[in-house]
């Protein structure tokens, strides 16, 4: 297992007897060579070093100095993230020849190659080139400049540390920007239209907004998906992406809520139970994994096959995804050579056969029946002759037949996964192809007949997946009807809820997992639905779309965040609190004055026309929220509530109040509230003082609305 963050490639060059091999063995090997012979074409040394506590691999190229092994060397020039251009010195001719050097760099090699210039052997006495000339050779030419002697060992290590942290910091600049340079065009080029006052709600005009026609692009003749560019492909916020967190921009309206999950593990589960169908429901080794796997005991599928193949798990997972996609060994292999570049190809090559044949397995031929008399092998006996595809094809060329002509269609066997991979060719290539859960027919010019072969693999699991998501959308439309589909993007479903159904339409979408998981494994024949996917690991209560709520979102370019979304310091739960967006009381609300605290957690107040009755204060906010005389509260009343007639449902402060009069529903009798009584800090003023102060409340289900699961999921 690789234990580097980063590889980098860094090659020396310049003429023979300057000193690259030993200034190479010096930092490797912290060695000065005696006797050190010419180097015959190319040699390499490994050295892993750490910067800012991250772990630098350093593959370094000694070059042969000679005229001869030229054409040898240049070719390594390419792929180098640094070279190290040396002279000597003591040496005028070395230092004559820089020029060839540059040319033969600018020729070779890559435009952002990093370029040092280093004079070697410093602690000779007979110095033919000043210091500053080589400096100033290296300041005209664009390069570091460094003296060096391999022999005192000096400035060798600061040479290749500054080289390791000048490619990370280079490296990690690159990074930083890559999102944004992939995306801004998208972005700025997106459509919008600017709306006029009058078809915005209330408390949303005058702010000169416009919004954004978003391009759909119907893809959907084999995954029956449509795509749209920038919304639905940003990404999640990260770190230090510039501009990722994009996504988290989209804010819910006012009086909202984006309520959504992530389906678990969703192409997994689909193509276990597609699998499972031919059995029973668990009764595959990859059904097995994916239901009961988990990745804290790594037993999760992407654990296992990274222990079975001796590769990490991320990469596993990749590849995992990528068989079920339908890509073959040839891909797996790539993709390992891709992941770890030293790896060499026979390596690269007996992974993927390994991987492959623990999990897709062996794709067996068996003789049809009618062949079999003319096939006899005494040694064999009863038992079903077997054969490999190249055994398959060499008897049937004998036979002047075609494999298709004497062998039943052939089956994976052996691996994990082979009974899912003979269910999914069995779909994909039946005559007529169905989605597996709602029988929506494949578009015929894709059907084998039309396309001369087999349709994609593919499209057997993303097609279920569609009917996932269309039985999820009925089951929300017809269990939470306030709930307005909003997104969906591979796995993920998200809602906009008006606020005071936010909870319930949570509880539906966990129902509506239970229920589109039970009638998908149902219609395959499976009457069993395991507790580990019946529910979604967690469900999403959000003014913005992010992953998951209590995700700061945080990049180098939002470097202050987001609130949290289920509020977890005490000041974003007053102020989720008392006043929750701009929103106008509902019918059957009222504002009134607080008189005074009768204790358990009952108030008298005043309503405008003068009456007097008692009200009370909810759980939610007891912790929280202090209410005292003279305040205004927002209070709903309670039905059949005899002595405590109404719940308060709003603290009102300053905005509110300015709010309200601004839509002309602050009552008039109310109107010579002091001012004074409502100071500018919340947090000073709701208070409860009886209480000691918390700094968050992280884990108070009562006050926040976060679902706060940390169960397992999809990776
Ligand atoms: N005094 C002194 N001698 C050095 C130093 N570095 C290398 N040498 C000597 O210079 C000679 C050539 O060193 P190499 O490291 O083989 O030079 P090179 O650039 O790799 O040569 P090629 O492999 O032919 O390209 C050897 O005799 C070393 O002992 C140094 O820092 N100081």
């Amino acid at each position: 297992m690789e234990d580097y963050k980063f590889l980098f490639k860094v090659v020396l060059v310049g003429n023979a007897g300057v000193g690259k091999t030993c200034l190479v063995r010096r930092f490797t090997q912290g060695l000065f060579p005696p006797g050190q012979g010419a180097t015959i074409g190319v040699d390499f040394m490994i050295k892993t070093v750490e910067v800012d506590g991250e772990k630098v691999k350093l593959q370094i190229w000694d070059t042969a100095g000679q005229e001869r092994f030229r054409s040898i060397t240049q070719s390594y020039y390419r792929s180098a993230h640094a070279l190290i251009l040396v002279y000597d010195i003591s040496c005028q001719p070395t230092f004559d020849c820089l020029p060839d050097w540059l040319r033969e760099i600018e020729e070779y090699a890559n435009n952002k190659v990093l370029r040092i210039l280093v004079g070697n052997k410093t602690d000779r006495e007979d110095k033919e080139i000043p210091r500053h000339i080589g400096e100033d050779f290296a300041q005209r030419h664009g390069m570091y400049f460094l003296e060096t002697s391999a022999k005192e060992a000096e400035n060798v290590e600061r040479l290749f540390m500054e080289i390791a942290v000048e490619l990370m910091e280079v490296l990690s600049f690159g990074r930083m920007m890559s999102y944004w340079r992939n995306n801004r065009e998208r972005v700025c080029g997106q459509q919008a239209v600017r709306l006029p006052d009058e078809a915005l709600p209330l408390q949303l005009r005058g702010r000169g907004l416009a919004a954004i026609l978003p391009l759909v692009v119907v893809c959907g003749t084999l995954t029956r998906r449509a795509s749209e560019p920038t919304w639905m492909t940003a990404s999640n916020a990260q770190s230090d992406r510039v501009g990722s967190e994009l996504r988290s921009m989209v804010t819910a309206p006012p009086g909202y809520r984006f309520v959504g999950a992530d389906v678990d593990s969703q192409e997994l589960w689909i193509a276990a139970l597609l699998g499972d169908s031919s059995c029973m429901c668990g009764g595959s080794a990859f059904g097995w994994a994916v239901l009961a796997g988990d990745k804290r005991t790594n037993t999760d599928l992407h654990s296992l096959t990274a222990a079975a193949a001796g590769v990490r798990r991320d990469h596993a997972k990749v590849i995992n995804y990528a068989r079920i996609y339908g890509a073959g060994q040839n891909f797996a292999e790539r993709l390992l050579k891709q992941f770890n570049p030293t790896m060499t190809i026979s390596e690269a090559k007996s992974k993927a056969a390994k991987m492959f044949a623990t999990t897709k397995g062996k794709r067996v031929y068996r003789l049809k029946e009618k062949y079999l008399d003319g096939f006899i092998d005494e040694e064999l006996g009863d038992q079903t002759v077997e054969m490999t595809s190249y055994q398959a094809m060499r008897l049937a060329k004998l036979s002047g037949r075609t494999t298709d002509e004497m062998f039943e269609k052939p089956r994976w066997e052996g691996g994990t996964e082979s009974h899912m991979f003979n269910k999914l060719e069995e779909i994909a290539e039946s005559s007529c192809p169905r989605t597996s859960f709602l029988e929506g027919r494949l578009s015929r010019s894709l059907e084998a007949a039309h396309n001369g072969g087999g349709t994609k693999l593919n499209w057997v699991v993303q097609s279920a997946a569609a009917d996932f998501l269309h039985l999820m959308l009925v089951s929300m439309r017809h269990m939470q009807p306030s709930a307005r589909f909003c997104l969906s993007f591979h796995d993920e479903v998200r809602y906009l809820v008006p606020e005071e159904h936010k909870y319930e339409a949570a509880l539906a979408l966990q129902i509506t997992n239970l229920l589109t998981r039970a009638f998908c494994s149902q219609r395959v024949g499976i009457h069993d639905l395991p507790m580990s996917v019946a529910f979604f690991s967690s469900v999403e209560v959000d003014r913005v779309l992010r992953k998951e709520a209590n995700m700061d979102c945080v990049t180098p370019s939002n470097p202050h965040g987001l609130e949290k979304g289920y509020v977890t310091k005490r000041k974003h739960v007053m102020n989720g609190t008392l006043w929750d967006d701009y929103e106008l009381p509902k019918e059957n609300q009222s504002i009134v004055k607080v008189l005074k605290s009768r204790g358990n957690n009952l108030h008298e107040i005043q309503t405008p026309s003068g009456e007097e009755y008692l009200v009370s204060m909810p759980g939610k906010f007891r912790k929280n929220i202090w209410v005292k005389r003279g305040d205004y509260i927002l209070v709903e009343p309670i039905e059949e509530g005899d002595k405590v007639k109404a719940e308060i449902v709003k603290i009102m402060n300053k905005g509110s109040i300015k709010y309200y009069k601004e839509n002309n529903v602050w009552p008039k009798e109310f109107d010579d509230n002091k001012k004074e009584e409502i100071k500018e800090n919340d947090d000073d003023l709701f208070v409860n003082t009886n209480r000691a102060h918390m700094k968050s409340y992280s884990s108070d289900r009562d006050s926040s609305d976060s679902s706060g699961s940390d169960s397992q999921s999809d990776d």
